[in-house]
């Protein structure tokens, strides 16, 4: 079982003092279902502090599977090289690359949650990093969904939890979060957005599924009774919002949700 990383509190307003005494940079994911608007609630926060920076998911890298990084592969054309498109791949024949899938997407996430602040957030005095997801939906979601369903056999979600587990405790305290911001979205509303931004790889996916994932997102953080494997992640704050409301165009909206978001943080 892991436990949380021991951390100072500063003031009540501010971020809690490292064990050097400088802030310490806290970490929030924001959770939710496809399309229920987290890119969009990313880029108001963005947009709304000097001393918040987002961590976007890595959905580019999940569509374009390169081989970077390993000699052996230098001597290959770019079309050698790629690896395709894992998530078209995961929605054409979901039992065929769920686990495949899942690997990679929990070791990007790992990547991603590891990512030094840039160095205008190291310089700032309440330094907030969001990420787009997290390794434990990455689990508690969308891996253990697709074991239910049947597209990752027992043994793969046996494999999956146990490497998962054990990576996870290995970087801890470095990935642990401070908080996590759940977008709540009623699964009508997400497939009417997903329909809306039009992302090909997405077009076949039934409301069904976003269904499923609904379920399961409200276990986990609406009604907090999901069974993790980390402990500290049963008390970990969760802010809830509603993001039925179209907010896009709406000002008085964006503000009160960034107050909301403030106020959260203060609370931590
Ligand atoms: N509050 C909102 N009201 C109306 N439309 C919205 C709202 N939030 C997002 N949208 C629209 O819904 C679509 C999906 O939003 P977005 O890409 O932010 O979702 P997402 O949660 O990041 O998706 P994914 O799960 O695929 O990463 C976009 O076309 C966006 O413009
Ligand atoms: N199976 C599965 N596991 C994940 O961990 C995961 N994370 C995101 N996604 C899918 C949802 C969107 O289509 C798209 C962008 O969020 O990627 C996932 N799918």
């Amino acid at each position: 079982m892991a436990t949380p990383p021991k951390r100072l509190r500063g003031s009540q307003s501010g971020s809690p003092l490292s064990s050097s005494g400088s802030r310490r940079n806290r970490k929030i994911s924001i959770e939710g279902n496809i399309a229920a608007g987290k890119s969009t609630f990313v880029r108001l926060l963005q947009a709304s502090s000097e001393d918040w920076e987002v961590i976007p998911e890595p959905i580019g890298k999940w569509c374009n599977v390169q081989n970077d990084g390993d000699d052996i592969y230098q001597e290959l054309s770019s079309s050698q090289k790629s690896g395709g498109n894992l998530l078209q791949m995961l929605y054409d024949k979901p039992s065929r690359w769920a686990y495949t899938f899942q690997s990679y997407a929990c070791l990007s996430r790992v990547r991603a949650q590891l990512q030094s602040p840039s160095a205008k957030l190291q310089r700032a005095e309440n330094p907030v990093q969001f990420y787009e997801r997290s390794v434990y939906s990455d689990r508690y979601v969308f891996a253990s969904n697709l074991f239910e369903s049947g597209d990752l056999m027992e043994t793969e979600w046996s494999v999956y939890q146990d490497w998962h587990t054990w990576l996870l405790n290995q970087f801890e305290p470095d990935i642990a979060l401070d908080g996590i911001i759940y977008l709540r979205a009623p699964p009508q509303r997400c497939m009417q957005r997903l329909l809306h931004r039009g992302r090909e790889e997405e077009q076949g996916i039934p409301l069904e599924y976003l269904e499923q994932l609904h379920f399961k997102h409200e276990a986990w953080l609406y009604h907090r009774n999901l069974r993790l494997d980390f402990e500290y992640l049963t008390e970990l704050p969760v802010l809830v919002l509603d993001v039925d409301e179209d907010f896009k165009n709406d000002r008085i909206k964006q503000e009160d949700i960034v107050d909301k978001v403030r106020e959260f943080l203060t609370s931590l």
